[in-house]
């Protein structure tokens, strides 16, 4: 049997004002219109307003994780607070079944001057438990959050860190049917994060999920279906979550060139044969060549070179490095370097970092001191070849299968 449908938005716009005064007056002005029933303003934009969410439609099931990704103001937490009844829609429709447990504003649901306890019992109740149902989850409730010494404490006290601890550990252990998380998250600690994102594979099967993030690598993992908001509008919603991450990271423009440290430059950089060009579009599998000059000016140190790929996050993926054995690259002036290889990076944008390391030792691999670093001197495009989640490098391996019974 198909699982069921737990939230259903049908067409949502919502519309803010760019300034507070405007704003209020149009609020006052709504008011009256909506007593005397003539509100016709509500489908149009009038001076200084804008659309924060625009014809938003989709379903979510039971047993789905819904990734929200998009770039700041992209109109994200303007949904969820939407499907969390917190603001209304100004079009549309929002039709929600069961239990919402929620985290979107640090601190939001929770009362300051009640301490923890307080405050567990507070949001049960709001979630119509009874009183000898929330003492049956209090002690899990706070085991999760593990701030049972601070429990009895006013919220107001807090650290942001405990606050996020506490509203997760409400959210997630009230057996809700929808869980809708924001960014906070991310104020946790790593250990607290990890937790929560297992807590949340764990409720997938029995609830539905929307997970609102930045991260990239956490949006792939718990995600079953992605929407890219821009500007308020779906870009892209499906469950080809490679696809939508990859779209979100397209529109980024990555960092510009610089250079850290001197004593040796770097000329006529060439990918594939071409020097100065911005696009560099290749495949996964097609072979890569990159070839430059390099000039030592004022080095006395020998070296390593180094060439490292970063993604669109700034992670460093994969590193080349060249340390020739029978000469030592400071006893060249001028030199040309030409490396060839086969691309296994899936598609995204990398760019390349060519660095001049000091090298302590002739065998094995013995950093010294950063001589200098070219950053972001190539960008690289990969346009075809198959995207599992947000894992950026695909290796090519023999393989074989025996069948052993
Ligand atoms: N109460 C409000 N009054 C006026 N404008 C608002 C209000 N709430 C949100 N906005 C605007 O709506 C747009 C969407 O905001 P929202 O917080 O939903 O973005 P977001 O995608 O969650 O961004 P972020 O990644 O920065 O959290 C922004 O331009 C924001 O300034």
């Amino acid at each position: 049997m198909e699982n069921e449908i737990l939230v259903r938005v049908e067409g949502v716009s919502k519309k803010f004002s760019k300034d507070l005064k405007t704003g209020l007056k149009y609020g006052v002005k709504d008011v009256f219109s909506n007593i005397f029933g003539k509100n016709n303003s509500k489908n149009e934009l009038r001076s200084k307003e804008f659309w924060s969410l625009k014809d938003i439609n989709f379903e979510l099931r039971r047993g789905e994780c819904l990734g929200l990704i998009g770039h700041n103001g992209a109109g994200k937490s303007t949904l969820l607070k939407i499907l969390n009844g917190l603001i209304n829609p100004d079009e549309g429709k929002v039709t929600i079944k069961g239990r919402v447990g929620a985290l979107i504003e640090l601190g939001a649901g929770f009362n300051p001057i009640l301490t923890g306890r307080e405050n567990i019992y507070n949001n049960g109740a709001v979630l119509g438990f009874t009183k000898a149902e929330i003492d049956a989850k209090v002690e899990e409730i706070i085991d999760f959050a593990e701030i049972r010494e601070f429990i009895d404490m006013p919220v107001q006290n807090y650290s942001s860190g405990m606050k996020v601890r506490l509203g997760f550990a409400v959210a997630s252990q009230m057996e809700p049917d929808i869980l809708l998380i924001d960014e906070v998250l991310a104020v946790g600690d790593v250990g607290f994060r990890v937790k929560c994102l297992n807590r949340i594979s764990e409720l997938i099967n029995q609830c539905a999920v929307i997970f609102v993030s930045h991260s990239m690598p956490q949006v792939a993992r718990v995600s079953t279906d992605v929407i890219l908001l821009a500007l308020g509008r779906i870009e892209y919603l499906g469950n080809n979550i490679g696809n939508g991450i990859k779209l979100y990271q397209d529109a980024f423009q990555l960092e510009e060139k610089s250079i850290i440290g001197n004593g040796i430059k770097i000329n006529k950089l060439k990918f594939n044969g071409v020097e100065n060009n911005s696009k560099n579009y290749i495949d996964w599998g097609s072979k890569i060549n990159i070839s430059f000059e390099f000039e030592n000016i004022s080095n006395n140190k020998n070296f390593y070179i180094n060439l490292s790929f970063v993604d669109s996050n700034l992670n460093g993926i994969l590193i080349l490095t060249i340390k020739p054995k029978n000469i030592q690259l400071n006893e060249i002036k001028k030199g040309k370097i030409s490396i060839d290889t086969i691309n296994r990076l899936v598609p995204g944008k990398y760019t390349l970092n060519i660095g001049f390391i000091e090298r302590l030792s002739e065998e094995g691999y013995k950093y010294g001191e950063n001589i200098v670093i070219y950053r972001n001197y190539l960008t690289i495009n990969v346009i075809n070849g198959d995207l599992v989640g947000s894992i950026p490098v695909k290796l090519h391996c023999n393989w074989d299968i025996e069948k052993i019974s």
